[in-house]
């Protein structure tokens, strides 16, 4: 009998195309995700070197980083953001890459649209020049950031060079408490195992919260693996997601899907596959959660009150404690939900998916943003913004006073026009906190988008649950 094997054993597995004596492994790669950020360079070498894109069917771009929010008709403003979007569509069209231009409804955060499309599917391997690429891993697809030298590997020999990871797997017990979403469990699992603790593993994420979420939440999960530090996460195909996938634009049809369901099916991990590392958690310790600092391991339940660097377990963490309140303007002691907010982010690739717009309706809906505030959402595509309108969410929105934008990235990490000033305190639904992430000296703090929506509501960091919904 052969030995159980993991989810991910399983994936590499069927994937190997050389293995070295080293331990470097040649893996074939089945989807490759292009965005406009780290793609000049890798076309610029394989033009040099005069070779093809060698798959362009499997390969797909789409421009999301630099692309404006609000009035795209009038074209890109900012001359840096044009050039790079103007290069992608430049670079697709000299390679015969598929691509979702600006204006395309299709358009969207690159690691919306896959899963979308349905070319996110279960036991592929998925490579982006994103780190957040793990977020495909919600569907049992191993799915990695790569960097851009990478990036033109991929795109001239469809394969990629690899070492092995171990295999850790996180264990959410529980069902999931009233006001409490994955993006509260992500916080909790790396407050709980700090943002190196995933480092050299891939994570599978099993147990029952993690079975019980819809493919938002479990995207939600697995994007922010890599803020724990993993090389990618994964949970194991279910009905959940084969559901999700059937019927989508790319996914196989007919007898093909027969066949890819039956493979699917046989991906989970075996019975007493071995983990090298196990970390196991319950819904019944999880509050909703915010960040205080700069890091996202910086976690606390919202009633809880900002730490007071003299508790730190060391000098160490005094010292980081000090810095990070320093950069947030906070002072130990203060309750979280007396923090007031200038301005409200709903969406990244975290949480802008329809699930999540509806999260923040559910809130919204007669009620109003606070005079002090200034709160965008961005949905994560065209596509999830015509659902948001078809639903009447945008009406919700508007009337509630958020600003309903155009879909990309926006104030996840402002690379267009979509910024904190400096010194400007945000509730934010995407997934880094880093100082001057959301632009020079704004301050993030991390949370749902029903928490989020609540920030926005009553003009400070507050907890969802005592907003009636
Ligand atoms: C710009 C890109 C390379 C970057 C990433 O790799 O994640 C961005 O998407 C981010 O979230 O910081
Ligand atoms: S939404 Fe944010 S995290 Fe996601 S790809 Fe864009 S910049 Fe990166």
């Amino acid at each position: 009998m052969s030995q159980p094997r993991t989810l991910f054993d399983k994936i590499w597995d069927s994937h190997l195309v050389d293995r070295q004596e080293d331990g470097t492994c040649l893996l074939y790669i089945d989807r490759h995700l292009v965005h406009e950020v780290t793609s000049p360079q890798a076309f610029e070498g394989l033009r040099l070197a005069g070779r093809p894109v060698r798959r362009p069917e499997a390969t797909l771009a789409v421009p999301d980083h630099n692309v404006p929010t609000a009035d795209r008709a009038r074209g890109i403003e900012d001359e840096e953001s044009r050039i790079q979007v103007d290069t992608l569509e430049k670079n697709c069209a000299d390679f015969g890459v598929p691509i979702f231009r600006m204006n395309d409804v299709r358009q969207g955060i690159v690691h919306i649209i896959g899963p979308e499309q349905g070319l996110t599917q279960p036991g592929m391997t998925i490579v982006c020049g994103d780190s957040h690429t793990s977020t495909h891993g919600a569907f049992g697809a191993l799915a990695f950031g790569i960097g851009t030298s990478e990036v033109e590997h991929v795109l001239a020999t469809q394969t990629l060079y690899q070492t092995h990871a171990k295999n850790m797997r996180i264990t959410v017990d529980g069902p999931l408490p009233t006001g409490v979403t994955a993006k509260d469990l992500i916080l909790a699992i790396i407050g709980k195992i700090g943002t190196a603790g995933g480092t050299g593993h891939v994570i599978e994420y099993a147990g029952q919260a993690i079975r019980d979420l819809s493919m938002e939440g479990r995207m939600t999960i697995c994007n922010m693996s890599i803020e724990g530090g993993a090389r990618a996460g994964l949970i194991a195909p279910d009905d959940t997601t084969i559901d999700y996938i059937r019927g989508r634009p790319y996914a196989p049809k007919g007898a093909a899907w027969e066949q890819a369901e039956a493979f699917w099916r046989a991906l989970p991990s075996d019975e007493g596959a071995r983990y090298d590392k196990e970390v196991t958690l319950s819904t019944s310790e999880i509050e909703p959660l915010v960040t205080w600092g700069t890091s996202p391991e910086d976690v606390l339940p919202i009633s809880g009150a900002i730490p007071r660097p003299e508790d730190a377990p060391s000098e160490n963490k005094a010292m980081a404690i000090k810095r990070s309140l320093e950069y947030m303007g906070l002072t130990p002691g203060t309750r979280l939900r007396d923090i007031a907010v200038d301005k409200v982010f709903i969406g990244s690739c975290t949480n802008g998916r329809i699930e999540d717009l509806r999260e923040v309706a559910r809130v919204a809906e007669g009620r109003r943003v606070a005079d002090s505030v200034y709160a965008m959402i961005v949905p994560g595509s065209g596509l999830v913004k015509e659902q948001a309108e078809a639903e009447g969410l945008d009406r919700i929105f508007r009337e509630a006073g958020f600003d309903w934008r155009e879909p990309g990235c926006s104030m996840c990490l402002a690379m267009n026009a979509d910024k904190l000033n400096p010194g400007e305190r945000c509730a934010s639904t995407s997934n880094r906190n880093f100082e001057g992430r959301q632009g020079p000296g704004g301050r993030t703090h991390l949370m749902s988008p029903a928490m989020a929506a609540a920030a926005a509501i009553s003009g400070h960091l507050s907890d969802v649950r005592e907003l009636a919904c």
